[in-house]
Order: structure tokens, then C-alpha cells, then sequence
């Protein structure tokens, strides 16, 4: 039976601005998102059975109808019946590189290959706005992942428009292997909280965060565009930019001290990436990271802790073979 393999890159928050409620219960966005090196792997296998089979080497990761992956399949099986019918089921097997529940939405790159792989595999020759808009129905990351590089993303996420490639930035990744943060509860907390100060660019009250770390201000999202257009990365590092840490800090003391022992040790800035809790701290050599990752390994001697060296990377899902 045929077979995809697919690289998956996981996916950093460069700014993520919270502009206001929707209607549908989500939250209006202004993001610039970029995609990394650290990727899964995952293979697309048709199966004689008409069943939905995953497989996962981590035991975090549920194998059931919760898996965004399954989702996926699930979606183009009832988007496309007759090649449900014609091919059979589908195995998907998952080799996880990037930490589970980590703000690195590893679930939504592992859908966006799915949608790829069965692309090919059903011989569907979906184009990209086709498959976009089947990934959006997935969750707000997925259409990123399967675009890739760095990009603006609007709406709640799902609007994409690319940005020039910074492929040659190095990061260092930290997270507490024993800590997840939902991201349901992050977004509810922060309207709960600050809904009043949406569309403020001064910015909001950060005065319940403890004053030993220094958080930037608010600024639009376009000085960050601006940045990226100019390769500047000193100014990348300094705007780096998300509300979502207003939440999480103060309620997540471990996630507090990663930022700080980055913040310490040079790096060229140092954010959380989506709803947390991920740390991700920005370098300008694979040196000056592993340097980083030292610095901050002998601060915080935690063998719970988590750090990865990786890369921006400049592409979305990619087909192997
Ligand atoms: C935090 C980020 O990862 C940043 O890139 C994303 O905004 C979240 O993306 P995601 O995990 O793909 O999100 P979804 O699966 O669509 O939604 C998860 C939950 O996050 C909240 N959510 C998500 C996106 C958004 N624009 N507004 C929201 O309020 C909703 O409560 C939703 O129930
Ligand atoms: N394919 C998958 N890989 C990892 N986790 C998955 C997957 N499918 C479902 N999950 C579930 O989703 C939860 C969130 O995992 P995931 O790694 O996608 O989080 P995340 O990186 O925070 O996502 P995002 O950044 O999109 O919010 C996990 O706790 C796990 O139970």
C-alpha cells in the first residue's frame, strides 16, 4: 500500500496582540508567526480496513478522536467520501520531536501534514487556498503550519500573509517538561482581565507582574513587520511581543524564571511563544545559543526542564517521500 512521509516544523510566536472579542467566542488577532526547525515526523499510510488507525512513540500524545491528527483524517473522509470509499482507511504514524502541550503547536503541524499527505495519497490535487481553508476548520494554528516561514496572521489566526524569510536566526527553546498551559484558559483569563484595554497602543497595566522582569511595551505590529522586513535582528529581539504573558507569568511562576535566566544571559530577546509554556530566547549564532542554553541550564539546575537549540526555518509542511 502507498505511503507519505511529511516534515512537520513546529511554530514560534515573534508577536501576538490580542485586538478584541468575536462574536464567535474567539479572540481577534494580530500575530507574526514563525515557523522552526524542530519538526515532527509523520507518515500518511492507506489501510485495507475502513478504520482510522494513529500511532505515537510519546505517551503524552492521545492516540484516540482528541488527536488533532485524527481530526484531520476524519475531515477529509467526510470532505471526500469517495476516496474514503476507494482507498480505504488511513494509518498515521507520528514521530514527536516537539514537546507535547508546549505552545509550539505540535498538534496543528501534525493536522497540517495529514492534509498534505492525503492529498497525495488520494491523488485529491487540492491547491493551497484548498487545503488552507480545510486546515482553518481544524484549529487557528493549522493553516500556518502547513504555509510555514514567517508570516502575518489575523482573524483568529487563520489569515495569513508571508513575510521575508529569517532563516538564518538560532534559538533556544526551555520548558518545564511537567507543565501545560491551556490555551482555552489563557485566552478566557486575559478577556476576563483586560478586555477593557483592548486597542490601547500605550499599552496595558502590567503592574501585576512581578517588576524584576522587564516586559515590553506594546507597540504595533507593524514596527515588528518593519524589523523583519530590514533582516534587523537586534530589532526583532527587542520588539518581540504577547499579551498572553500577562496571564501566564503571574500564574505560572516556573515559566517566569526561564524568562528571566534568559533575559540575564544575553540573548538578543527573550518571549514566551503562544499560550506558554514554552520559552523561547532569540540568538544570533548556533554558539551564542548553546552558550544560552549553558548559562541558563547552571542557573536553573531543574533536570525537569526542557532546552532546545533550533533555527527559523522557511517552510511549512514538506513531503519526504
Ligand atoms: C495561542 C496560539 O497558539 C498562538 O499562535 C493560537 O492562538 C491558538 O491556536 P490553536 O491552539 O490552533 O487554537 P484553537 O484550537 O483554534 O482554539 C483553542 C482555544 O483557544 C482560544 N482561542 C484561540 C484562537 C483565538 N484567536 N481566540 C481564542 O480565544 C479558544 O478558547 C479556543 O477554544
Ligand atoms: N498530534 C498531537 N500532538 C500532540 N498533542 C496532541 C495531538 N493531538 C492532540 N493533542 C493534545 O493536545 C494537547 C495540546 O498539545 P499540542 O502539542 O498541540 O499543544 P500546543 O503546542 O500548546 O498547541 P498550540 O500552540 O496550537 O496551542 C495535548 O495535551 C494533547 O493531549
Amino acid at each position: 500500500m502507498r505511503s507519505y512521509s511529511l516534515i512537520a516544523p513546529a511554530k514560534i510566536n515573534l508577536y501576538l496582540e490580542i485586538l478584541g472579542d468575536r462574536a464567535d467566542g474567539y479572540h481577534e488577532l494580530a500575530m507574526i508567526l514563525q515557523s522552526i526547525e524542530l519538526a515532527d515526523q509523520v507518515s500518511v499510510r492507506a489501510i485495507g480496513t475502513q478504520t482510522i488507525q494513529v500511532h505515537c512513540d510519546h505517551p503524552q500524545v492521545p492516540l484516540d478522536k482528541t488527536n488533532l491528527a485524527y481530526r484531520a483524517v476524519e475531515l477529509m473522509s467526510q470532505q471526500f467520501p469517495d476516496c474514503w470509499a476507494q482507498f480505504g482507511g488511513v494509518e498515521v504514524t507520528i514521530n514527536k520531536n516537539i514537546p507535547v502541550a508546549a505552545g509550539l503547536a505540535g498538534g496543528s503541524t501534525n493536522a497540517a501534514a495529514v492534509l498534505v499527505g492525503l492529498n497525495m495519497l488520494w491523488q485529491l490535487g487540492l491547491t493551497q487556498p484548498e487545503l488552507q481553508e480545510l486546515a482553518a476548520k481544524l484549529g487557528s494554528d493549522v493553516p500556518f503550519c502547513l504555509a510555514g516561514g514567517t508570516a502575518i496572521a489575523t482573524g483568529r489566526g487563520e489569515e495569513l500573509d508571508p513575510l521575508p524569510n529569517l532563516d538564518s536566526f538560532y534559538l533556544v527553546l526551555a520548558k518545564h517538561q511537567n507543565l501545560a498551559v491551556s490555551t482555552a484558559w489563557a485566552y478566557q483569563t486575559y478577556r476576563s482581565q483586560f478586555s477593557h484595554t483592548y486597542g490601547r497602543s500605550e499599552g496595558v497595566d502590567k503592574s501585576i507582574i512581578t517588576e524584576t522582569i522587564n516586559l515590553p511595551t506594546r507597540v504595533h505590529s507593524g514596527s515588528m513587520v518593519q524589523a523583519i522586513s530590514n533582516k534587523n535582528f537586534a530589532k526583532i529581539g527587542q520588539l518581540l511581543y504577547n499579551d498572553l504573558e500577562q496571564v501566564v507569568l503571574p500564574n505560572y511562576p516556573q515559566v517566569l524564571q526561564l524568562r528571566q535566566a534568559f533575559e540575564n544571559n544575553g540573548a538578543l530577546g527573550t518571549m514566551m511563544s503562544g499560550s506558554g509554556p514554552t520559552v523561547f530566547a532569540l540568538c544570533q549564532s548556533q554558539e551564542q545559543a548553546q552558550a544560552l542554553l549553558q548559562h541558563a541550564q547552571s542557573e536553573i539546575p531543574d533536570p525537569n526542564i526542557g532546552f532546545w537549540v533550533t533555527k527559523f526555518a522557511s517552510h511549512g509542511i514538506q513531503i519526504v517521500s
